[in-house]
């Protein structure tokens, strides 16, 4: 089985959710300069208010006007009452993926997989797994291995920190085992790694060490709570011009010294396998996907 078409190589630099209940911000994200837009029914959405979000999402997503966006729906677990609901509407809307709540363990995600067989057999729509749950972090390896449908992994760090009884740290310090496993099992089974929320709308420079510490991590963006922390995203997560620049001269000086004949080569001074290629042609790729949403 091969995997939705939405798992090419996209810029998911920025993600931002909100609650699918808030028409305005729903209707504001159409003219947004994010990659990614998760419509929220699970934890934004107050229960009294959790039909007519559905619907609301359904409507968005159908209606369209997103242009490039990737466009998310996060649904209700199935343990709650919505949850089977919500995954029929979102299926029926066919968005670019569907994002599944506190992800346990693979059963989870194969229930999840299995009813979505039933709605959508061509497999158009992807999953996407929060991990947030300790349970789900020591069974990340599995759950990033569980479906051929899923292309991402979120963390929820909110929920996390809950469920640790962790506490805010100076540099994430009670986050780091599972940020770093989350990205590794994505990396494993080549899946898309989206760093979690920051909580300080009037923090900036906070902000912006957060989006330089994913970046590090090796994650492929963030998830967001407000516009006003897109820019901070999209500029620590994309590939920076220096960085580009170099990519090109690795590639240019592999092809012009037949690197592909001799396995390594040098170009300015430095030693260069197929291996940097491979990263170099990965950037470059990442920038042009960058300028083609436009
Ligand atoms: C945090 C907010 C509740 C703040 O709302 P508000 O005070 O209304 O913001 P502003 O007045 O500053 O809004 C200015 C304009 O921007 C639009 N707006 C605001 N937020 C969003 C958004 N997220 N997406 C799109 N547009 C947005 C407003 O409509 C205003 O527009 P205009 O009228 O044209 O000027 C609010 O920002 C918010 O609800 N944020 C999202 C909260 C959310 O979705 N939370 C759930 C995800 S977090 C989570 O669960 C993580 C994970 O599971 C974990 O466990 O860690
Ligand atoms: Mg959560």
């Amino acid at each position: 089985m091969t995997r939705p078409a939405s798992s090419a190589l996209r810029p998911r630099r920025s993600v931002l959710y909100m609650p699918a209940s808030k028409e305005r911000a729903l209707e504001k994200a159409k003219t947004l300069d994010v990659d990614a837009i998760i419509l929220d029914l699970e934890d934004a959405v107050a229960p009294a208010a959790k039909e007519a979000a559905r619907a609301q999402a359904a409507g968005a997503v159908r209606d369209g006007g997103y242009g490039g966006r990737e466009l998310v729906i996060r649904i209700n677990g199935l343990d709650t009452p919505w949850g089977a609901d919500d995954l029929t509407a979102a299926a029926e809307a066919r968005p670019h993926a569907i994002l599944v709540p506190k992800v346990s363990d693979a059963a989870m995600l194969e229930d999840v997989a299995g009813r979505l067989y039933t709605l959508d057999p061509a497999q158009e729509v992807a999953l996407w797994a929060m991990m947030e749950t300790p349970r789900g972090i020591l069974n990340a390896a599995a759950i990033a291995d569980a479906t051929p449908r899923l292309t991402a992994l979120v963390m929820g760090t909110n929920d996390l920190a809950k469920e640790l009884h962790s506490r805010a740290m100076p540099d994430r310090q009670a986050m780091l085992t599972s940020l770093e496993m989350v990205v590794l099992a994505a990396r494993a089974a080549g899946l898309a790694a989206i760093d979690g929320v920051f909580g300080d709308l009037n923090d900036d420079d906070g902000l912006a060490r957060e989006c330089a510490q994913g970046v590090g991590l090796g994650f492929d963006g963030k998830t967001l709570i407000h516009p006003k922390q897109l820019a901070a995203a999209n500029t620590a997560f994309a590939p920076a011009a220096d960085d580009i620049a170099d990519a090109r001269r690795i590639i240019e000086g592999w092809e012009r010294e037949d690197g592909d004949a001799k396995g390594v080569v040098t170009v300015d001074g430095r030693m260069i396998e197929a291996l940097h290629v491979d990263q170099a042609r990965r950037l470059v790729a990442l920038k042009d996907a960058i300028d083609a949403r436009g």
